[in-house]
C-alpha cells in the first residue's frame, strides 16, 4: 500500500490553473520536506501558520510551532510577524521579532520550511509608513520614463548589519549630502534601504554608483549593498526592487554586488543551468537535497519550463550520476507499442518484431529514467508501470521471464495529475508512487528576473556556435522581452535567441526583429509551435528595408524637441513640459542631439 504524498493542497503545475494568463495573484510558493506547493495569498485577511488544525497554511514539519506565525494582508501590502514560536521565523535569512513587510522575492521560512513570497503584478509594498509605498510610486514612473527614453536606471539597496537609530541615522546624513535632487531615497523598514538612481547605468567607471556606495560604507562600514540596473535586470519596479535586495544579500558585510552577480551558473555535465529568482534557488537546493535520496520526484511546469533540467539535476546529484539518463517523452511514444517502448520486447514478439531491443526502463539499469509527460500514458502502460515500479522487475513483451530493474524514475507533467486522477484518467496509486516528492517550477513569466540573464546568456551562446561576432540587445527589446508572457517559456526564449543570432545583420538586436505578436500586441494564450512563429516574422521583417523603430523615434524626439524649444523661446523647463519629457532628460538629449537652446529661436538655425 503506497501512501499519498505529503502534499495535499494545490499541487497544479503554476500557470495550469486559470492563472495561466499571467495575471496570477500573490501566493506562496512553499517548499516543505520533500515537496514544494502552491498557498494562494488573500486579497486581504490573517493567514496563520503552524501545524494547529485551525492553521490556514497548515504545515506539517516538526520544526513549525502550533501557532507559529501570522500573515496579515491588507491593501497595503502583506506582513509577517512570528507569534513567539519555538523554532522562529527568518525572513531573508534574519530572525525577525517585530512584523515584517514582505515583498515579492522574499524567502521567509518557519522553523525548517521555507516560503518564497510571489506577487506578479500585485506588488506588495513594504509600508511601514507611507514612505516605502510613495517611493515604489516613484520607482514605477522613473522605471516607465527610463523604458520610454531608453535611459538607464540603477536602484541601490542597502542592508544595515545590525538595524539600530544610530546607524539609520548615518546613513542618512549620507543621503542628505550625496542624494541629487531627482533621486529617492527611502527604508523600506528598519533596516533596508532603497535608493533610486536615474541616469546610472551601473557601468565600471561611471560616476555615480562608486560614489555613493563608498559613502554608504564610510558611513555604515558593515552595511551590505547590491544594485540592480534597468533594463538589463529588469524592466519593472518590483523585478528591480527584489534584484537589488537579493544582490545586497549575496554580498559580504561591508561588501558591495551587483545583481548580475546573483546569477548561479549550475554546470551539469554539458548541461548550463542558469537561476537566479529566489524561488528558482530555492527549487534547486530542494532537488539538490532530493538527489540524496531514492525517492521518485515528479516534476510539474508548463512547457519547456525547464522540467527536464530540473530531472537531470536530480540524476547529476545522486550516487547514480555515473549511470545513464534515459529521457522517455511518453507522448511521443508510438500508440501500440508504448508497452514495448518501456519494457522491450523479445524477437518475435509481433509482427515486425525482427530482433530483440530492451526498452527504456531496462536501459537506465544503474541510472536514472526520465518519464517526461508521463500524464499522457495509456491506462494499460499505467498499471504496467506502477507493477514494475513496485516490483522492481520488468518482462519483456512476448518473455515470460522476470528481469529486475535498478532505476530511479523522474517524472515530469505539464498536466493537473490530481484533476487528472479526479477525472478517471491517470491512476491514483501511480500518482501517489511518481509524486512521493513534488516539485513545482514557476513559468517564466513569473520569474521575470531571469528574462533577460537568460536572453544574454542564449544569445551569446548562440553567436558563439554560429562564429559570429557578439550581439547585444537594445533597451527596447530587453522591455519587449519583459512584457512578453511567454507561453512556451524558456524553450520559446531560447528559440528566439537562435534565430536572431542567425537573423540579425548588425551588432544590436532592435525591437523590430522581434516577432509581431511580441511588440505591443498582447501574446496569445499558447503558441504550440514556437519555433514556426518565432521565425518567420523574423525572417519577413528582416527581409523588408526599413529605419530601425529606434532611429526612427530618436528622430520624432529631436524634431518634437525643436518645436518645442521654438515655441518657448528658447526656455527648456517650458519646452520639456510641453512635450511632457522629464526635464532632466530633456536637458540631456538636447546634448545627445547636439541642440542648443538658444539658436533655437523662431528664424533661426536650429543646430
Ligand atoms: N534555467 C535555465 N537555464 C538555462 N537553460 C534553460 C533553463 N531552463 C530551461 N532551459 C533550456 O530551455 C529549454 C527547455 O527546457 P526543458 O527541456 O528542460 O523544458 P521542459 O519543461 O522539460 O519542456 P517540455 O515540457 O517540452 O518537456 C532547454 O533547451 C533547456 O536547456
Amino acid at each position: 500500500m503506497v501512501a499519498p504524498p505529503p502534499h495535499v493542497r494545490d499541487t497544479r503545475p503554476i500557470g495550469v490553473s486559470s492563472e495561466s494568463s499571467g495575471t496570477s495573484a500573490a501566493y506562496l510558493l512553499v517548499l516543505e520536506g520533500e515537496s514544494s506547493w502552491r498557498f494562494p495569498l488573500p486579497a486581504e485577511g490573517v493567514v496563520l501558520v503552524g501545524r494547529d488544525d485551525k492553521a490556514d497554511l497548515k504545515l506539517k514539519d516538526e520544526s513549525v510551532s502550533r501557532r507559529h506565525a501570522r500573515i496579515l494582508v491588507t491593501e497595503e501590502g502583506a506582513r509577517v510577524v512570528d507569534l513567539g514560536s519555538q523554532n522562529g521565523t527568518t525572513l531573508n535569512g534574519q530572525h525577525i521579532e517585530e512584523a515584517r513587510p514582505l515583498m515579492s522575492g522574499d524567502v521567509v521560512a518557519f522553523g525548517a520550511v521555507v516560503a518564497v513570497v510571489r506577487a506578479r503584478h500585485r506588488p506588495m509594498p513594504a509600508r511601514r509608513a507611507l514612505e516605502a509605498e510613495r517611493w515604489m510610486g516613484q520607482l514605477r514612473e522613473e522605471v516607465e520614463r527610463a523604458l520610454r527614453y531608453g535611459r538607464p536606471l540603477t536602484v541601490l539597496a542597502l542592508a544595515l548589519e545590525a538595524p539600530s537609530a544610530a546607524g539609520r541615522e548615518a546613513v542618512e546624513a549620507v543621503l542628505s549630502s550625496d542624494a541629487g535632487p531627482a533621486e529617492a531615497a527611502g527604508w523600506l523598514d528598519g533596516e533596508h534601504l532603497l535608493w533610486l538612481l536615474p541616469e546610472v547605468s551601473g557601468e565600471p567607471g561611471e560616476e555615480g554608483l562608486g560614489e555613493r556606495v563608498e559613502a554608504l560604507l564610510a558611513a555604515s562600514p558593515r552595511a551590505r549593498l547590491g544594485a540592480a540596473t534597468c533594463p538589463s535586470d529588469g524592466c519593472d519596479a518590483e523585478t528591480l526592487v527584489a534584484a537589488a535586495r537579493m544582490a545586497a544579500r549575496t554580498a559580504t558585510p561591508g561588501g558591495f554586488a551587483s545583481a548580475v552577480e546573483g546569477v548561479t551558473r549550475l554546470t551539469l555535465a554539458e548541461r548550463t543551468v542558469l537561476v537566479a529568482d529566489p524561488a528558482m534557488a530555492q527549487l534547486y537546493a530542494l532537488l539538490r537535497r532530493l538527489a540524496a535520496s531514492e525517492l521518485p520526484v515528479l516534476v510539474c511546469g508548463e512547457t519547456g519550463a525547464g522540467k527536464e533540467n530540473a530531472a537531470f539535476a536530480v540524476h547529476h546529484w545522486s550516487r547514480r550520476a555515473s549511470g545513464p539518463f534515459v529521457p522517455v517523452n511518453c507522448a511521443a511514444l508510438p500508440e501500440g507499442l508504448v508497452e514495448s517502448e518501456l519494457f522491450g520486447h523479445e524477437r518475435g514478439a509481433f509482427s515486425g518484431a525482427t530482433a530483440t531491443r530492451v526498452g527504456f526502463l531496462e536501459s537506465a539499469q544503474g541510472g536514472t529514467v526520465f518519464l517526461d509527460e508521463v500524464g499522457e500514458l495509456p491506462a494499460s502502460a499505467q498499471a504496467k508501470l506502477l507493477r514494475a515500479l513496485e516490483s522492481r522487475r520488468i518482462t519483456r513483451v512476448g518473455d515470460t521471464r522476470e528481469r529486475s530493474i535498478d532505476i530511479r524514475v523522474v517524472a515530469a507533467t505539464h498536466r493537473d495529475l490530481e484533476a487528472e486522477v479526479a477525472a478517471g484518467r491517470f491512476r491514483q496509486d501511480l500518482y501517489f508512487r511518481l509524486g512521493a516528492a513534488t516539485v513545482l517550477l514557476p513559468p517564466l513569466r513569473e520569474r521575470p528576473r531571469e528574462v533577460p540573464m537568460l536572453a544574454r546568456d542564449f544569445l551569446e551562446r548562440a553567436c558563439a556556435a554560429l562564429g559570429r561576432r557578439e550581439l547585444v540587445l537594445a533597451s527596447g527589446t530587453l522591455h519587449a522581452l519583459a512584457r512578453h508572457s511567454w507561453p512556451g517559456n524558456v524553450r520559446e526564449l531560447r528559440n528566439l535567441m537562435d534565430y536572431a543570432a542567425a537573423a540579425v545583420t548588425g551588432d544590436v538586436v532592435e525591437p523590430h526583429h522581434l516577432p509581431a505578436r511580441m511588440l505591443g500586441g498582447k501574446a496569445p494564450a499558447q503558441a504550440p509551435s514556437v519555433e514556426v512563429e518565432t521565425q518567420e516574422p523574423l525572417a519577413a521583417q528582416a527581409a523588408r528595408p526599413r529605419i530601425p523603430l529606434a532611429q526612427e523615434i530618436r528622430e520624432l524626439e529631436r524634431k518634437r524637441m525643436i518645436e518645442a524649444l521654438e515655441a518657448s523661446e528658447g526656455v527648456q523647463t517650458r519646452a520639456a513640459e510641453m512635450i511632457g519629457m522629464p526635464i532632466r532628460t530633456f536637458s540631456f538629449k538636447l546634448k545627445q542631439f547636439g541642440l542648443h537652446p538658444r539658436v533655437t529661436r523662431r528664424g533661426s538655425s536650429t543646430e
